[in-house]
């Protein structure tokens, strides 16, 4: 549990909670990412002028939203026989925030109807569900939380199609504990150091952070990223620790030439930088090529950047090291990104799926004899790893796993797959606040 919600004013609690319903409206209905709708509204909306911690209450209300969006849902429908009436506008996201307050949030009832019937004095075109709104609020108030026992987390707030993915690939406890580690009220920052010296030694106490097996450094809380000790002078960048072990199964890169082939924003390609590798990283979005530049520069560390499809850049050499980070439905991430489950299809996975295979086969084109291969993706989803590779090897009959084993990387035992594949799962280190899900595979090119 965290520090309850409480806004520094009523008039303060109002603007925060009609923020709240703008960031809500732009993730579920208009499916853009929290974090971006939220930097909009900073930049832009009127949560701008709120105090800090009242903006982050109305964060946080949307996060707690999109965690329980299915039992909110479930909840909700207890409670009205007919349903949500049609062409009720705000209504139903004026209704889950509210039930997200009163169930997850612990707010007092009286405070959560009255902004919730307030609502309807921006959007008056609707002001008829007032009513509505205020008696199923008191209802949930009175009786959501003996309901909402009798509920199966995992199964209510996991898309249907999802949940049964998952159910087959990792068995019904590990996905209960997958989606209770990732609904914790908050999500611990890993870092990654440039170097493990006795700076960083320093850092770690400064920081008070905690030194993973893994070698990432965890905050269990934190303040501004780039107010904390060690930003500015670039001894460390944000990276999952689960997004920290690609790299470290490319071995010994000290002075070899790696292709980096998604690189962008680039926390694969510092670690590989750092660790001494003459890397080329490659990214189809100038945009976020910018950012890589940004967090090279922060670090003073170096990589050559390229702007292109890895699908068809022609580099005119071959590697003997790549790494292909291939673009996914990322539902691996949802601990720090719990909108992204509500917003993919089973489409997205079969579109993403085709891309990886084709990036796969293009990174092994690009592969020198003898040379090693590290593909991974931040999906939970098998095809969207594991599925990928039997018809790959069968195709690519020079290429074969290369398999991580425990005796040469005991802190990555908790992982490793029978296949000599990793497998991370948010509900692994639950104790520690758990990881990104990530599947991560080595290939060698025999000559
Ligand atoms: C999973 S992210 C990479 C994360 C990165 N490796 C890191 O550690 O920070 C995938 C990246 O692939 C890039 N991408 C998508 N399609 C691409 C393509 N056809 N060619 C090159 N890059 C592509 C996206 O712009 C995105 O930056």
């Amino acid at each position: 549990m965290t520090d309850p919600i409480s806004f520094s004013s009523r008039k303060a609690g109002m603007a925060a909670r009609e923020g709240a319903l703008r960031l809500t409206h732009a993730v579920l209905n208009d499916k853009k990412m929290l974090d971006e709708a939220y930097q909009a509204e900073l930049e832009n909306g009127p949560l701008r002028k709120l105090p800090g911690n009242d903006r982050a209450f109305a964060k946080r209300i949307v996060i707690t939203l999109l965690q329980h969006l299915g039992e909110i849902d479930q909840i909700l429908a207890s409670f009205m026989d007919r349903g949500i009436p049609k062409k009720s506008g705000p209504l139903r996201n004026i209704l889950r925030l509210g039930v997200a307050e009163l169930l997850f949030l612990q707010v007092p009832s009286h405070a959560v109807v009255d902004s919730a019937v307030t609502h309807f004095r921006t959007w008056k075109k609707y002001a008829g569900f007032k009513g509505l709104t205020n008696a199923v609020l008191r209802q949930v108030s009175q009786k959501g939380a003996e309901r909402l026992k009798e509920i199966d987390t995992a199964k209510a707030n996991l898309p249907d199609w999802l949940y049964q993915d998952w159910l087959k690939s990792y068995g019904k406890d590990e996905v209960d504990q997958m989606v209770e580690v990732s609904n914790a009220p908050s999500t611990p920052l890993d870092l990654s150091f440039k170097a493990n010296d006795e700076n960083a030694q320093k850092l770690a106490e400064v920081l008070e952070g905690q030194w993973l097996e893994t070698g990432s450094l965890r905050l269990a809380s934190h303040g501004k990223v780039d107010e904390l000790e060690g930003f500015e002078s670039g001894e460390w960048w944000v990276q999952d620790t689960a997004a920290s072990l690609p790299v470290k199964l490319l071995g010994d890169v000290k002075d070899t030439e790696v292709l980096d082939l998604c690189a962008a924003p680039g926390g694969k390609t510092m670690q590989l930088a750092a660790l001494g590798a003459d890397v080329t990283a490659l990214d189809l979005s100038g945009k976020r090529l910018q950012r890589i530049q940004k967090n090279l520069d922060r670090t003073k560390l170096e990589a050559k950047l390229v702007q292109g499809d890895a699908l068809k850049h022609k580099f005119g050499k071959l590697f003997p090291a790549i790494l292909l980070d291939a673009p996914c439905s990322a539902t691996g991430t949802m601990r720090r990104h719990p909108e992204l489950i509500h917003q993919r299809s089973p489409a997205d996975i079969a579109h993403f799926a085709k891309l990886q295979a084709r990036m796969l086969r293009r990174a092994a084109d690009l592969l020198d004899d003898n040379g090693v291969l590290v593909f991974c993706t931040c999906s939970l989803q098998a095809a969207e790893g594991p599925d990928l590779i039997p018809d790959f090897l069968m195709e690519y009959p020079d290429f074969g796993i290369d398999p991580v084993e425990e005796k040469n990387h005991p802190e990555f035992a908790p992982f490793i797959q029978s296949d000599g594949s990793l497998r991370t799962r948010p509900d692994q280190m639950a104790e520690l606040g758990g990881l990104d899900g990530f599947y991560i595979i080595r290939f060698r090119k025999y000559a």
